[in-house]
């Protein structure tokens, strides 16, 4: 009995970057892929009518589980605050978190990130119109910002004479903005160009380049194989095509960030 439980118990200490012949990619629970997202970052992350996750981070995601042998009713999605996402996968919880999430040094302490899939701008949107792209017009304004994003660390450094208001997530600060208790929201290009269609008060007042922190899929510090084999997969998807094809169907009209596309 006490051998068995030392085997078990060896087996059991297996360090996390070792993958075992059932569990290639060390996951929580072998066979299916736990994913942390967002409900609401449209065309990011959202749930759509159907209650479904979708945007192109998902069916990007999704694609590269795919490429990596796992069916999609194997993948599992979870929304969560934005701020909660990576002490998730940190805590393991969620195998990946998938949601326009910037890769920067600071957060490589809390988890590991794949290799960069989306490049773009950090954007300021609202209905008043003595706010523009000068962080002088937003002094002594209230912004709101999605608590823990990097729009949150960019308003402190560089807009500190607005009055900053955070939020758990982005339907709380539209909430807030289309009844006047903030200014304006400080969010995602992509996210506030979709904001700004459904309510035509809104408009997008100053675009902020964010190419130095393009978006990658989080996981567990020390998951190599799983690290190692989406970054394998998402470069196939790029090289072949299918990262364009994403691209041009959920963000139509945006420039293309060059990078992503195939190397001939
Ligand atoms: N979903 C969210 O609310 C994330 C907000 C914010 N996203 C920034 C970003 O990753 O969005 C996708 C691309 O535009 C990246 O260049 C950008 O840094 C962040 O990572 O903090």
């Amino acid at each position: 009995k006490a051998v068995a439980v030392m085997t078990a118990m060896a087996t059991m200490s297996i360090a996390p970057g070792f993958a075992q012949s059932d569990n290639p990619y060390n996951l929580i629970e072998p066979g299916t892929v736990r994913v942390g997202t967002l409900g609401d970052a449209k065309p990011y992350a959202f749930t759509n009518a159907k209650g479904q996750f979708d945007g192109f981070d998902v069916e990007f995601l999704k694609n590269v589980l795919g490429r990596m042998g796992f069916d999609n009713d194997q993948i599992l999605f979870t929304g969560q605050d934005f701020a909660a996402l990576l002490p998730s996968v940190a805590n393991g919880r969620f195998d990946v978190a998938a949601a326009a999430i910037g890769i920067t040094d600071a957060r490589k302490k809390v988890v590991d990130f794949s290799d960069g899939y989306l490049a773009g701008y950090l954007s300021i949107l609202s209905g008043d119109d003595t706010i523009d792209d000068k962080a002088s017009s937003l002094a002594g304004k209230r912004l709101g910002v999605v608590q823990g994003t990097l729009q949150e660390q960019y308003a402190r450094k560089h807009f500190a004479k607005a009055k900053i208001v955070q939020f758990p997530d982005n339907n709380t600060g539209i909430a807030a903005l289309n009844n006047g208790t903030i200014d304006a929201q400080f969010l995602d290009y992509e996210a506030a160009k979709d904001y700004a269609k459904r309510y035509p008060s809104l408009s997008i007042k100053n675009n902020i380049p964010s190419f130095d922190a393009p978006a990658g899929f989080a996981v567990k510090p020390g998951n190599d194989a799983l690290k190692d084999g989406l970054n394998k997969a998402l470069h196939a998807a790029m090289q072949d095509g299918t990262w364009r094809d994403l691209y041009k169907k959920w963000f139509p009209g945006s420039p293309m960030p060059k990078q992503y596309l195939p190397k001939n």
